[in-house]
């Protein structure tokens, strides 16, 4: 299957379990890959025909900035059910990065791969 793909993309929010996280905001990073069959948009040259990585960072870079979850887990989550919810989008593969949360790790978290419900 052809994939649309978001590398790398930072956002600042509060994150974290702990007292002092609540107090500060940190960077986490998301890599997304999401299904979707490239013939259509190909032939039209037509955005209309794409999934749109613009909008679909957009929105992320909305949500997960005024976001206050303690729990990696529950973010991804919750990042997954929008990229599934409210774009043409069957299958989601969801990396995100908690940068420097960890001495001696460049950085830590969770990858998911979640299906849009039939
Ligand atoms: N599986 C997880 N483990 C931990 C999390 C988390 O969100 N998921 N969070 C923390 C703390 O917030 C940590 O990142 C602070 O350095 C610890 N473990």
């Amino acid at each position: 299957m052809d994939k649309v793909f978001i590398e790398a993309l930072e956002i600042e929010c509060v994150i974290g379990i702990y007292d002092w996280e609540r107090k500060i905001r940190q960077p986490i990073v998301l890599d997304i890959e999401m299904d979707s069959d490239n013939r259509k948009p190909a032939a039209s040259d037509n955005i209309a025909d794409t999934l749109d990585y613009k909008a679909i960072s957009k929105r992320l870079i909305d949500f997960v900035g005024q976001s206050e979850f303690g729990l990696v887990e529950t973010l991804a989550e919750r990042c997954c059910a929008i990229i599934l919810e409210e774009f043409a989008v069957t299958r989601v593969r969801l990396k995100l990065s908690k940068v420097g949360a960890v001495r001696g790790a460049k950085a830590v978290g969770v990858i998911l791969e979640r299906t849009r419900a039939a």
